[in-house]
């Protein structure tokens, strides 16, 4: 095989590489409506230039120029999180899942189907591989195993921890009474307050799984890639949870489920 060959097929290689890892960021997010819209004003302007519409061309062009400056205000929170996916080399390990285990789940599970019961109101995040420091210093560090009491008694209603977010990284509880930023999204349902706000702002940041109990009805919610899925019962909450062992982004919980 020629030295061509080899460089070209390295070329390829290389490409369809990035191209998958673009479209395993995007896929499940806003983003892929926004790649539908613009593919078809781009059929529209190619289809206008052979028929030499001069005047739709004019207006396509003009149009394509500002879609394209705006894009990065209006995808930041994606541009973010694939850029820190990437700088963390994200995409190629997968440790997330270290000291996890059953006994994890169902400490977990147990913890917010009894908030549930008594209406306590809670926010857990488990981070999977974008890490959460960020929003971990902006809390109370704890970095504790976790356990069904502690997550209990963060969230008690007395206690000095209880508002904000908990963070599970790596297996252990990093930090408590965390401040997440909220999503701005406008179709989020405005019943839904700060927690599920929220619980879905760091879902679109970050690959992280966001567990809510509200406090005003006990009703148990997960967010996960900006998407938020109500009305869990305690099934579908194990369920959620064990996916974190899950290699594979297309086995996750909300793609089964929406
Ligand atoms: N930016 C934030 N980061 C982390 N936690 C937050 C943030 N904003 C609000 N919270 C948590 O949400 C609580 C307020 O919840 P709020 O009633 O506004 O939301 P909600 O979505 O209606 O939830 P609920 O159904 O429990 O009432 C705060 O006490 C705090 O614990």
């Amino acid at each position: 095989m020629s030295w061509r060959i080899i460089t070209n097929l390295l070329d390829i290689f290389i490409i369809t590489f990035i191209i998958y890892f673009l479209l395993n960021i995007i896929s499940g997010t806003r983003a892929v409506q926004l790649i539908k819209g613009l593919a078809l004003i781009f059929g529209i302007a190619v289809l206008s230039q052979l028929l030499k519409l001069n005047t739709v061309n004019w207006f396509l062009d003009s149009f394509l120029t500002i879609i394209m400056v705006t894009l990065p205000i209006v995808f930041q929170p994606e541009l973010r999180r694939a850029l820190e996916q990437i700088g963390r080399g994200g995409f190629l390990k997968e440790q997330f899942w270290q000291n996890w285990g059953p006994k994890e789940i169902n400490d977990i599970v147990s913890a917010v189907a009894e908030m549930s019961e008594e209406k306590t109101g809670a926010l857990i995040v488990i981070s999977r591989r974008v890490g959460l420091k960020n929003y971990i210093e902006t809390g109370i560090k704890l970095e504790s195993l976790i356990s069904k009491q502690l997550l209990l008694s963060v969230f008690q209603h007395h206690s000095p921890l209880h508002d904000g977010a908990l963070i599970i990284e790596n297996g252990k509880i990093q930090a408590a009474s965390c401040f997440l930023n909220l999503s701005t999204r406008s179709d989020i349902n405005p019943r839904l307050g700060t927690r599920h706000r929220a619980a879905i702002g760091i879902t679109e940041e970050s690959d992280a799984l966001a567990l809510v109990v509200s406090e005003e009805t006990g009703v148990i919610s997960v967010a996960e890639d900006g998407t938020l899925k109500r009305y869990l019962d305690t099934a579908e909450l194990r369920e959620a949870l064990s996916d974190i062992f899950s290699r594979s982004k297309e086995k996750s919980f909300m793609r089964r489920h929406l």
